[in-house]
């Protein structure tokens, strides 16, 4: 649902915590237990919004029991996957273990993974294969830093990311898939891209998506925008018609702010 003015969307809006190396699998586990009573507390419709978590791979066995014990409708997935399926790669995690353990998705290409490790789109485009391989939706992030914002180049810079990554998709896999725009600059720092920003750069990745495959494939793909998201300032950035959620680092932390984030809707400015 894109979010539009009226408060209708025509994608089903996804808000994704991503915990980052934070949370052992103890304090995960209370946070998503808080986050779904929260959620419960106050009759939230998931028809009407999706909650998905990114706790780090640790704690995915432990969300997975509790999930299925409790009847959670939270889902969830892992904050990276390898590229490959078995083998000698010390220190990975193949796409089939976090089938196994239950998840529904997995991040590909954060900016912290780009950034710290050195990961580049044609790793990206080999991790969503393998994330396909394993029938776990990827969530691709791109976005730019500072020095290319400033230099006016971040809308091409953005969409290099985008093509490099999902080069050789067919249209289906590109329909289910979620992208999400963080701008470099906007993560942890504070610094908000404004609701314009995040519209702008989702309708250039819809555009892209529509000049690659067709009006149809495109108008399926969920756009979230990502970077110091919080409830004070998610119903302005979901009114973009093109952003159809968030991707949240430091808020989803807190159970009470990320659920508030999560019920937008009551935060949003409709016309
Ligand atoms: O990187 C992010 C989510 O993946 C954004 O993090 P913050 O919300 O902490 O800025």
């Amino acid at each position: 649902m894109t979010s539009q003015t009226d408060g209708t969307f025509d994608r089903t809006p996804l808000i994704a915590g991503n915990w980052k190396m934070n949370m052992d699998h103890v304090q995960g586990i209370a946070l998503l237990q808080k986050l779904a009573w929260t959620l419960d507390d106050a009759k939230h419709d998931y028809a009407r919004a999706e909650v998905a978590v990114f706790p780090p791979f640790t704690d995915l066995r432990s969300v997975q029991t509790l999930v299925d014990g409790d009847d959670l409708r939270v889902v969830y997935g892992a904050q990276d996957l390898s590229d490959q399926d078995s083998g000698a790669y010390t220190g990975d995690i193949s796409g089939q273990f976090l089938a196994k353990l239950g998840c529904t998705y997995v991040l590909v290409g954060h900016s912290e993974r780009r950034t710290i490790h050195g990961e580049t789109d044609a790793l990206c485009n080999a991790k969503i294969a393998a994330a396909h391989r394993h029938g776990l939706v990827p969530v691709l992030c791109v976005g730019e830093g500072l020095e290319v914002r400033q230099a006016g180049e971040h809308v091409a810079h953005t969409l290099e990311q985008l093509r490099g990554s999902i080069a050789g998709l067919d249209a289906q896999r590109v329909a289910e898939l979620v992208v999400a725009y963080e701008p470099v600059w906007a993560i942890g720092t504070g610094e908000v891209a404004g609701p314009e920003d995040a519209q702008e750069m989702a309708a250039a990745i819809r555009a892209e998506l529509a000049s690659l495959y067709d009006d149809g494939t495109a108008a399926k793909t969920r756009v979230l925008y990502g970077g110091s998201v919080k409830s004070s300032n998610v119903g302005q950035i979901l009114q973009g018609k093109d952003v159809d959620g968030a991707l949240v680092g430091g808020a989803s932390l807190d159970a009470e702010e990320f659920a508030s984030i999560a019920r937008f809707e009551q935060h949003l400015v409709t016309d």
